[in-house]
């Protein structure tokens, strides 16, 4: 049984999400997805949507076996959980693909990492969504 990890925010979902699910499911016969907390996503606007929404969100979706919501503290807890046999990063993650790798070895972690690529839909960006409903609904 070949486990995946995919990772990432999915604050309001769309087409990219899943082309990013299902391409990280095709590389196993298990997906697992670890959905960011609140209060890690540092790198961007805090999210709109709370953790256990996104959470309920994302294991709906077809291609996920199981989701969970990260840990706060250490990333690696739940890849040592899940021991997977791959993690999937996707094209906008700022990991890089040698860091993660060297990362997990330090850890002792046997993991493979794979970039994904990108899909390009009209309004396939949470924040592209975003800025969207703001220009629509700004006041004349
Ligand atoms: C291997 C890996 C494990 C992660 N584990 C956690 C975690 O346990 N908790 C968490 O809040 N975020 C975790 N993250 C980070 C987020 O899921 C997400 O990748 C990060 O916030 C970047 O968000 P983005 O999808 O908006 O680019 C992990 C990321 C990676 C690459
Ligand atoms: N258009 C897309 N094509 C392929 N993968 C995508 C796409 N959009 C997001 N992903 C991937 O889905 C995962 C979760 O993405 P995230 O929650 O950061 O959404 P986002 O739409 O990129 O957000 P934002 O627009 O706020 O940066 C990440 O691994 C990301 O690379």
């Amino acid at each position: 049984m070949k486990r995946v990890v995919a990772t990432g925010t999915f604050d309001i979902l769309h087409p990219g999400h899943l082309f990013y699910l299902e391409e990280s499911k095709k590389l196993g016969d298990e997906l697992h997805v670890i959905v960011a907390r609140d209060a890690n996503v540092r790198h961007k606007p805090r999210p709109v949507i709370p953790e256990e929404q996104r959470l309920a969100m994302v294991a709906a979706l077809k291609p996920v076996d199981h989701a969970r919501l990260g840990d706060s503290a250490d990333i690696f807890a739940p890849i040592r959980e899940i021991d997977p046999d791959v993690i999937t990063l996707g094209f906008n993650q700022f990991f890089g693909e040698d860091d993660l790798r060297r990362a997990l070895e330090i850890r002792g972690l046997r993991a493979g990492v794979v970039r994904i690529g990108s899909y390009e839909g009209p309004l396939s960006s949470s924040s592209r969504i975003v800025a969207e409903i703001l220009a629509r609904r700004r006041q004349p």
